[in-house]
């Protein structure tokens, strides 16, 4: 099986200099094969986020290697890590935080174009992608113009927008209530295993995890 992420032992200390360094990730080892969909479940404090920083290239560890798409991104620079991202990563926050001035759509058309992809095409993709989250009826609207979980869908939308290698999500439900929240997770997955795509997605909701492929939690924490 071929594998769209690997991190090898990789760690990172905050504030290595100061008087109180907090060693967060020590040595660790990480896979995501393609196509699976993998959970990251560790309690609050753990290191989910400072993970998830690492694998989306937003942060660099102290030492080991992040290995993307067989391309070993760890010594390069900020602009090719720039590239990488926005190439070959999506990612999902707990808040949703879409363009307030721009409708449903345009905030799915955007960042195609900011990758080259022409108007008509990433109109055409920001249909589609809104249809499968049975938001076709909302494309026009502004993001406070609909539900939390409505601009929860389109933030899963607009993260799927470039058909990234790798979905990276950092609790993609935690800011709605448990009805929602449940509703919205089962149309996330359902659009990862239609597109395919591989999956890292950080979540306390053990209930949740238990519906992806593979549960995984840090070094020094139990599941
Ligand atoms: N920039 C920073 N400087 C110093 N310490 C930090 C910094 N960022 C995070 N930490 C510490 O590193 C640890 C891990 O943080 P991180 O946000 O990765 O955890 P998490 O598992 O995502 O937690 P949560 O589930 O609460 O979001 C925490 O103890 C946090 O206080």
């Amino acid at each position: 099986m071929s594998e769209v992420l690997r991190l090898e032992g990789v760690s990172k200390t905050y504030g290595k200099d100061g008087p109180a360094p907090v060693e967060v990730l020590h040595g660790l080892d990480l896979s995501v094969a393609r196509g699976e969909v993998v959970a990251l479940v560790a309690p609050s404090g753990a290191g989910k986020s400072t993970l998830l920083h690492i694998a989306g290239l937003l942060d660099t560890p102290d030492s080991g290697r992040v290995v993307l798409n067989g391309r070993d991104l760890t010594g390069l620079g900020d602009r090719a890590r720039t590239e990488a991202r926005r190439q070959e990563l999506g990612f999902i926050y707990q808040f949703h935080h879409l363009l307030p001035e721009f409708s449903a759509a345009e905030n799915i058309i955007l960042p195609q174009l900011a990758n080259a992809t022409g108007q008509r095409a990433a109109a055409e993709r920001a249909a589609d992608l809104l249809d499968r989250v049975g938001l076709a009826h909302r494309a026009d609207h502004r993001p406070a113009q609909l539900s939390g979980g409505e601009q929860q869908r389109v933030a899963f939308c607009r993260a799927l927008a470039n058909a990234p290698a790798l979905l990276l999500a950092d609790e993609p439900t935690g800011n709605l209530d448990p009805e929602t929240s449940d509703r919205v997770f089962k149309v996330l997955m359902a659009l990862v295993r239609e597109t395919g795509l591989s999956a890292l997605i950080a979540t306390h909701n053990h209930a949740l995890a238990e519906r992806m492929d593979r549960v995984i939690g840090l070094a020094g924490t139990a599941l």
